[in-house]
């Protein structure tokens, strides 16, 4: 295989690690820099609990592209910063990989049309999971026989976006095959503003915050005298690594824009 060099940006976070000790791990990836917003001048190797690599920090992303010549940058930092420098590595020719959630659908359709201008790769994967993709799948065919449904995400306390990605892919997935249905009765009232959390086409989305949570997913539905649950549990970070490998190996054979890790899967 040939070799692939890697920038992360945010390998100080959660996520970030655990990418920076696959790709170390990884015979044909190469960590050639990382972005973080402290720690400029530093090696990956002067950062607590990271791996011996020299490769340098940049907190600056254009300066970071100027220097380094990179294949593929993994994002994995928050929805303000990962829509900046989606759009800055497809302006300087590298191929995004994208995990941070909370892109808003107007950002998601402008990185779209970069793409096609740039003629690149992007894989923008709200859950890399394999589990969680089979989760969303399973629930689309499932929302074909059961429109009633409702999806409770569960996450740790630390999480910026709500709704989590993987509740707004799922509800996507779902509207493909579902007619809009008010979920519940047709007369029903909050009397307290949100209970029936997120609405969208009339099935609703509950997000649970709380520490001890990775990340969790259930899809409810609901039917005459039954009820179906699909259930997925990340019970700890390395659960999304197998997604991030496969997306940096797949990025480089596309040019396409890809939203969601089960375009990639055969
Ligand atoms: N697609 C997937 O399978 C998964 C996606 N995520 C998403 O990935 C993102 C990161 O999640 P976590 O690692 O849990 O969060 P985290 O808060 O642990 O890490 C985020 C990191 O980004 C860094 N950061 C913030 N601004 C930056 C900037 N301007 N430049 C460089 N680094 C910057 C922070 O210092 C922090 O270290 C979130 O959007 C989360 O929703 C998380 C888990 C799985
Ligand atoms: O922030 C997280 O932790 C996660 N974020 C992604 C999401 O928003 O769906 C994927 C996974 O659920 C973990």
């Amino acid at each position: 295989m040939t070799n692939t060099s890697v920038i992360v940006a945010g390998p100080r976070g959660k996520m970030g690690r655990e990418a920076v000790k696959m790709i170390h791990n990884t015979e044909h990836f190469t960590l050639v820099a990382c972005v973080d917003h402290k720690n400029g001048g530093l090696k990956v190797k002067d950062l607590d609990g990271l791996p011996d690599i020299e490769a340098p920090i940049f907190e600056d992303i254009e300066q970071c592209f100027n220097e380094v010549k990179a294949d593929v940058l993994v994002d994995l930092t928050t929805p303000e910063f990962g829509y900046k420098h989606t759009k800055l590595a497809l302006e300087n020719g590298i191929r995004p990989v994208v995990g941070t959630t909370g892109f808003t659908k107007e950002q998601l359709q402008e990185l779209e049309q970069l793409t096609e201008e740039k003629e690149l790769g992007v894989v923008i994967a709200p859950n890399f999971a394999l589990g969680a993709v089979l989760m969303m799948q399973f629930s689309k065919w499932a929302a074909k026989y059961f429109p009633d449904v409702e999806i409770i995400e569960r996450h740790h306390d630390q999480k910026l976006d709500a709704p989590s990605g993987t509740a707004v892919k799922t509800a996507e997935l779902i509207q493909e095959v579902r007619d809009k249905k008010p979920q519940g009765h047709e007369n029903e009232k909050e009397t307290l503003e949100g209970a029936r959390g997120a609405d969208v086409d009339g099935m609703h989305i509950h997000s649970v915050r709380l520490p001890g949570l990775v990340a969790h997913q259930e899809v409810m539905f609901g039917s005459s005298g039954e009820t179906l649950t699909i259930k997925h549990d990340s019970i700890n970070r390395e659960s999304f690594m197998t997604g991030v490998k496969l997306s940096i190996e797949k990025v480089m054979e596309l040019n396409a824009f890809i939203y969601g890790l089960e375009n990639l899967l055969e």
